[in-house]
């Protein structure tokens, strides 16, 4: 994982080798993979696999859950091969130490007010919209939101026009992204990746 001032930045959704090369040729530092069911985004654990192997291992792979069970969680991970964890469900810290023995870097997923990272027990926590992989922002830009402590990434219907405002209004640590780098739902763009990377490195430390 990242250990520059650089904000650390998540592409989510890969389906193809194009998608992953793209992220990685932009200098992502973390990639993710869907394993929820009933996305435009969904892979196998063998389909991810395949991609994981073009990933160089300073850019983190993650596999993206919501309310799978443990044993699904940990099923897929390990056939996927992917070193990260996202859960976007209602899980509570017994899930992430049952997690925790398998390795992963647990990334906890919530559109809840959160205090700080490492409550649950996950190593990054994801502040995201009520509607994961919609694309649709919320109001992170208001008075009532306040910001979690510790290393936390901002999602929710980022685009390359609005992660680098986003970034300077919240301090996050970093940001993750989905629909605002697609083509059309479902369909990665490589130069939207390009250009979503660049405008949340611009001028490189936020914090
Ligand atoms: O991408 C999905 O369809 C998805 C389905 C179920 C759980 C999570 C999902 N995606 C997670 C992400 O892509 C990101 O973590 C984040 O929500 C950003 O999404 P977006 O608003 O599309 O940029």
């Amino acid at each position: 994982m990242s250990e520059t001032s650089a904000p650390f930045v998540k592409i989510c959704g890969l389906k193809t080798p194009r998608d992953v090369a793209a992220a990685v040729l932009a200098g992502a530092d973390a990639v993710g993979f869907v394993f929820a069911p009933g996305s435009p985004r969904t892979v196998d654990a063998a389909a991810a696999r395949a991609l994981a192997r073009e990933v160089p291992p300073q850019v983190l792979t993650v596999g993206v859950f919501r309310g799978q069970p443990v044993e699904e969680v940990r099923r897929f991970a390990e056939e996927s091969g992917v070193r990260g964890v996202q859960l976007h469900g209602e899980e509570g810290p017994g899930d992430f130490a049952a997690l925790r023995a398998g390795g992963w870097t647990l990334l906890r997923a919530t559109s809840r007010h959160a205090r700080r990272c490492g409550e649950y027990g996950e190593d990054l926590l994801l502040i995201d919209a009520p509607d994961p992989g919609s694309g649709k922002p919320w109001n992170w830009g208001s008075a009532e939101f306040t910001a979690p402590r510790g290393r936390w990434l901002l999602a929710g219907g980022l685009t390359p026009g609005t992660v680098r405002e986003a970034l300077l209004a919240t301090r996050a640590w970093g940001v993750d992204v989905s629909s605002g780098v697609e083509s059309e739902r479902g369909v990665k763009s490589p130069e939207l990746i390009r250009a979503f990377v660049e405008a949340a490195r611009a001028g490189d430390a936020v914090q």
